[in-house]
């Protein structure tokens, strides 16, 4: 028996018409009955393709309206108490409430937020990265006092939906010990994981409810066992699978992203009807799963990458379903390796792509037809997929041979790169004198991340751009119009280093991509990234070079418009490596060195066109880590010394800022100091400057600016809220080192809520420069006495 099946979907639709109604909802001109319409036609369409596709089960339970983590939230009732949501206000509101904090004024009855004295808002859940993905999930709040009680009323009635279809269906639940190891524990002395006995009671009374809805295998991810774990968690698999086994069901136990590697005998054992493996990530584990896995269980086979989009070598996927179909009697499921939610819903239609590239990749919905043709091939033989084996050989031959992919001039750069360009001319400390010299900054500087609104009237202008209805010449006089308005606004507020706004971006790796050889981009391939928001990772097919300046001319242009410093702003190799679609055909570390050199160009082009202060973004370098840590030092050697050569081709008195974001960056502080950029500005305001307590015990050496506010809700925070988070910060870091900035960019923000913001912001700034300053003129008093 040969089953296919999908972990998931993406969400956000063909046309992102979640995104586009979930953002009518929210500005009030699209009610709930609407919104949940659109929602319900989404999944319908989704499991149409599915059943289409010959699928052996729809795959329900992957579709959310912000947040599949937060759905769990919401199942298990673990909503955070800071909410204070009364027991009338219905799920989805609650739901939208977690994932967007709720505004002060808005605030009548709920609790302040933890921690925060001043502050009568409710910030919003943190939201840190999915694994090593660009995807963004809510992280639960658990506490020793936290409660669960089952809330299965969304996920049985999306259940219902789906066997109205008439096939059978799989719910897919995020397993038990999963979900407490993605959230965080909120009280001392707690460990979470006390939580599983009072948990696994309500997965079970829930698989009793789906076995008695008629379902037969339930779909549970437990991706932390590509993890390294603590004992403790890894043997609460064994107690948490047995308190299960008790109920009618079948579970497929799912692990993804990765290979089990010293947990493939416990996932082998554990008492599930399936257990479904990550053949992408780890091709070479497949053997050793054959041999450990009992054969009354069944095997399914991540085959079809969900993490990039180059189409299926066919016959290598069979030549290891054959092998594996044989050493497991001819029972076989197919899948991809993890949730498609991580790819676009489809590229082959795409517009923008040539009509070579169309034929090296696959979507979502491709990969549904691959799927289909691996089990044909299997049932039937190769003959009975002939036409669909010949246009996937033809394809993956001409991109191998493509003289598109390969630039023996960028292969020479590398080969001839002096080993010491990875290191700037002089030490921090001296670069730091000559730079206070030349910037003449005050104490605490202000500023910010880089980005500022993309408002309707920005995108509509690239829109019509790229429709061809508006001329390049009249659009590069809009951007240069938003330029000017974002400057004088800065210099209103009284912000000390300046940024240009990036209005003309896209975004701030496919804008590089579109600028880059060896990069295509598509029309609309979508990824969702938290939430309405999305991004269109461009291709990386080739290998890379810079043809031209990518960003002097805007950066030159907004210099021009102040006095003080503005900030040249590009996105560093490994952030570009992570957010793209990247080759598959070379080493990641190559082709991270090839976009590092196409970045050193850059930045010493703005250097030479007067920019003082380079920015080279990396928030995606943590998430780039592979998920083991024994496999993390050959990654952070060569992602640190890409970044050090895109940024150590300038003077001492230049001065690099980098900037990270939404990950966990304190197991990683040596590998960031390593970096040795002048600044480094994080986000650290969603876990109250918790963060910033590593960078202090490590007494990271260079300058930070830890992030004041969330700039993710809409919430405005008042300067009392963010004095506390700075004087927090002095605690740790010398205030002579810290800047002041908020969380990263703002282009999901409004002018209003912008400005309003950062006026606050500036304010904390000032008043602690005044504190600042009368404590050294006391010091100064008391000196002679001493
Ligand atoms: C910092 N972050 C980023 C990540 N990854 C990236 N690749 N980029 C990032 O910035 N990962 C971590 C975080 C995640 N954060 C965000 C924050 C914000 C967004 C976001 O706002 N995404 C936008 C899409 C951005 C974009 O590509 N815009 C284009 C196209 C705009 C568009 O939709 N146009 C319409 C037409 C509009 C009109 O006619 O008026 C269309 O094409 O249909 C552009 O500006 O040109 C979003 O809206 O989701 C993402 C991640
Ligand atoms: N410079 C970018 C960084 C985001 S991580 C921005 O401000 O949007
Ligand atoms: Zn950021």
């Amino acid at each position: 028996m040969i089953q296919t099946h999908i972990l998931g979907f993406p969400r956000i639709g063909a046309q992102r018409e979640l995104k586009t109604a979930l953002e009518q909802h929210w500005r009030g001109e699209l009610d709930v009955a609407g919104l949940e319409d659109v929602g319900r036609q989404l999944r319908q369409h989704h499991w149409q393709l599915q059943r289409d596709a010959g699928l052996g089960f729809l795959t329900v339970g992957d579709f959310a309206y912000y947040d599949h983590v937060a759905n769990h939230i919401q199942l298990w009732g673990c909503e955070p108490a800071r909410f204070g949501f009364a027991g009338h206000e219905p799920a989805l509101a609650r739901h939208f409430k977690m994932a967007r904090g709720v505004d002060a004024d808005a605030t009548s009855g709920h609790a302040p937020c933890q921690g925060h004295a001043t502050c009568t808002g409710t910030h919003a859940l943190e939201m840190t990265k999915w694994f090593d993905t660009n995807y963004h999930y809510l992280v639960p709040e658990f506490a020793a006092d936290t409660r669960f009680s089952l809330a299965p009323e969304r996920l049985l009635g999306e259940l219902a939906e789906a066997q109205a279809f008439g096939l059978p269906v799989k719910p897919v639940l995020i397993g038990p010990l999963t979900f407490l190891w993605l959230g965080k524990s909120k009280s001392a002395g707690f460990d979470r994981l006390d939580l599983l006995d009072s948990l696994l009671p309500l997965y079970a009374d829930l698989l009793i409810r789906m076995a008695a809805a008629g379902v037969q295998w339930v779909q549970i991810d437990e991706p932390i066992l590509g993890l390294d774990l603590p004992p403790a968690w890894t043997q609460a698999f064994e107690h948490a699978y047995q308190a299960l086994r008790r109920v009618d069901v079948s579970l497929l136990l799912t692990t993804y992203f990765g290979g089990l590697g010293d947990h493939l005998g416990l996932a082998c054992r554990l008492p599930v009807a399936g257990l479904h493996v990550d053949a992408i990530r780890a091709p070479g584990e497949l053997a050793n799963v054959l041999e450990t896995l009992p054969l009354d269980r069944e095997l399914s086979v991540g085959i079809v990458d969900g993490r990039n989009v180059w189409r299926t070598d066919l016959d290598a996927a069979l030549g290891q379903l054959r092998t594996a179909l044989e050493r497991r009697g001819g029972r076989l499921w197919l899948a991809p390796s993890c949730s498609l939610l991580h790819v676009p819903f489809s590229l082959s239609d795409d517009t923008a792509l040539d009509e070579e590239l169309r034929r090296w990749v696959a979507g979502a919905r491709e990969k549904l037809a691959e799927l289909q043709c691996l089990k044909r091939a299997l049932l039937k033989g190769d003959a009975a997929v002939a036409s669909d084996l010949a246009e996937a050989r033809a394809a993956i031959q001409s991109r191998r041979q493509s003289p598109r992919v390969h630039r023996p001039a960028v292969s020479a750069r590398l080969a001839q790169l002096p080993a010491h360009a990875d290191r700037r001319p002089s030490a921090f400390s001296r670069r730091q004198r000559l730079q206070r010299d030349r910037l003449k900054l005050p104490p605490l500087p202000t500023t910010t991340i880089g980005s500022f609104p993309q408002t309707a009237s920005i995108r509509a202008a690239r829109a019509a751009l790229k429709r061809g209805t508006l001329a390049t010449e009249t659009y590069r006089e809009a951007m240069q119009q938003e330029i000017a308005q974002a400057v004088a606004a800065q210099e209103q507020l009284g912000l000390d280093v300046l940024v240009h706004g990036e209005a003309e971006r896209n975004d701030m790796v496919e804008y590089f991509g579109e600028l880059l050889d060896g990069y295509a981009f598509s029309a609309n391939g979508w990824v969702q990234s938290y939430g309405s928001r999305c991004v269109k990772p461009p291709l990386l097919f080739g290998d890379v070079q810079r043809p031209a300046p990518m960003t002097v001319a805007w950066a030159q242009h907004a210099q021009s418009l102040t006095k003080r410093p503005m900030k040249g702003m590009l996105t560093g190799p490994i952030t570009m490596l992570q957010w793209s679609f990247v080759r598959d055909d070379q080493p990641r570390s190559i082709t991270a060195l090839q976009l590092a050199l196409a970045v050193r160009d850059e930045v010493q082009d703005l250097e030479a066109a007067g920019i003082a202060i380079i920015q080279v973004d990396e928030p995606a370098l943590r998430e780039g880590l592979p998920l083991r840590q024994a496999d993390w030092p050959p990654y952070l050697e060569w992602a640190c010394r890409a970044f050090r050569v895109a940024t150590s081709g300038v003077r001492d008195d230049t001065q690099v800022h980098t900037h990270m974001c939404y990950a966990e960056f304190n197991d990683i502080l040596p590998a960031i100091a390593s970096l040795d950029a002048d600044v480094i500005t994080i986000e650290t305001s969603r876990s109250d400057m918790e963060l910033l307590r590593g960078f202090g015990a490590f007494r990271y050496p260079n300058e930070i600016g830890p992030g004041v506010y969330d700039i993710h809700s809409p919430r405005v925070p008042d300067s009392d809220e963010m004095i506390r988070l700075l004087r927090k910060a002095a605690e740790v870091v010398p205030a002579e080192r810290l800047w002041v900035n908020p969380d990263c960019g703002l282009k999901t923000r409004t002018w209003a809520e912008a400005t309003a913001a950062l006026q606050q912001m500036v304010q904390a700034a000032k008043q602690l420069r005044d504190e600042l300053a009368q404590q050294a003129t006391r010091e100064r008093h008391v000196a002679p006495a001493l």
